[in-house]
């Protein structure tokens, strides 16, 4: 049994608002960074991790928006780069080596154009944006669930496209298999196919042409970085510091 008198208690709910309050001030203060992707597009991955890296780095609140980028390109008269052959082919090697860099196990599908054009992501993405739906509160479940379906689509060469892909990855990230049924049968609702539209209509909106984009508010004016090799640009334009692409790793003294 807690035995206090009333000056205790006094003090410690008093602690208790203050640590609120501290916490709250500190949350307003957080610069926002959105960050519109698809699980189609590997560079938005390399972006996606670097990102989640430096959310307990930089004094940011990272907010994750699941789109569609078909209607991204489509909406802004764009192609996918790989459309050219020689930037597909481009692309390839500078994937690799960036892989690398990044420490992301990314590894190209054994047939990318099967995976990225003719197979392509909507439902994958109508998949994940139901996880964001379901778990308003939190974005871990959010940040587990696309991790998942990039392993799959751009690490382990396997399906995204049919529901048991979609359960097996939903299972992987940390939900249960009720949970898996409901988001599968959430994603085929009008609701979801709508969010996902909405938010590939805010992405367009803030003048998008491919994926990453990453939109960091900062005085209250949104600014648009498209890529995963603008980080230093951006860290420049919000007061913070770039570290390289693993922020938490000891460097070497060599
Ligand atoms: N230089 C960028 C390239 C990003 C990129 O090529 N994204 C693709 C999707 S994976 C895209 O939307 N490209 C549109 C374009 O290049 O116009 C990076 O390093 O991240």
């Amino acid at each position: 049994m807690l035995l206090s008198s009333p000056e205790t208690e006094f003090s410690i709910r008093a602690a208790f608002n203050q640590g609120r309050l501290a916490h709250a001030l500190n949350k307003m203060s957080r610069k926002v960074i959105e960050l519109f992707y698809d699980v189609v597009s590997p560079y938005s991955w390399l972006g996606f991790e670097v990102l989640c890296r430096y959310r307990n780095v930089w004094n940011i609140d990272l907010k994750l928006r699941p789109a569609f980028l078909g209607g991204v390109m489509h909406a802004s008269g764009n192609k996918p780069p790989a459309m050219v052959p020689n930037k597909g082919l481009y692309m390839m090697k500078d994937l690799k080596r960036l892989a690398s860099y990044m420490n992301v196990p990314l590894q190209h599908p054994s047939d990318p154009f099967e995976v990225m054009f003719k197979k392509g992501s909507l439902s994958a993405m109508r998949f994940i944006t139901a996880v964001a739906e379901k778990e308003k509160d939190s974005d871990r479940l959010l940040e587990n669930v696309s991790r998942e379906v990039w392993k799959r689509i751009w690490s382990t060469d396997q399906d995204i496209c049919e529901p048991a892909s979609l359960s097996e990855a939903g299972l992987k990230a940390g939900l249960s298999s009720s949970e898996v049924e409901e988001v599968i049968n959430l994603a085929k609702s009008e609701p979801i196919k709508n969010k996902l539209k909405q938010t590939t209509q805010e992405a367009i909106n803030y003048e998008a042409f491919g994926f990453p984009l990453i939109i960091c508010h900062v005085d209250g004016k949104p600014q648009m970085f498209f890529g995963s090799d603008r980080f230093e640009l951006m860290a420049h334009c919000i007061g913070e510091k770039w570290l390289g692409p693993q922020p938490n790793k000891p460097t070497s003294n060599l």
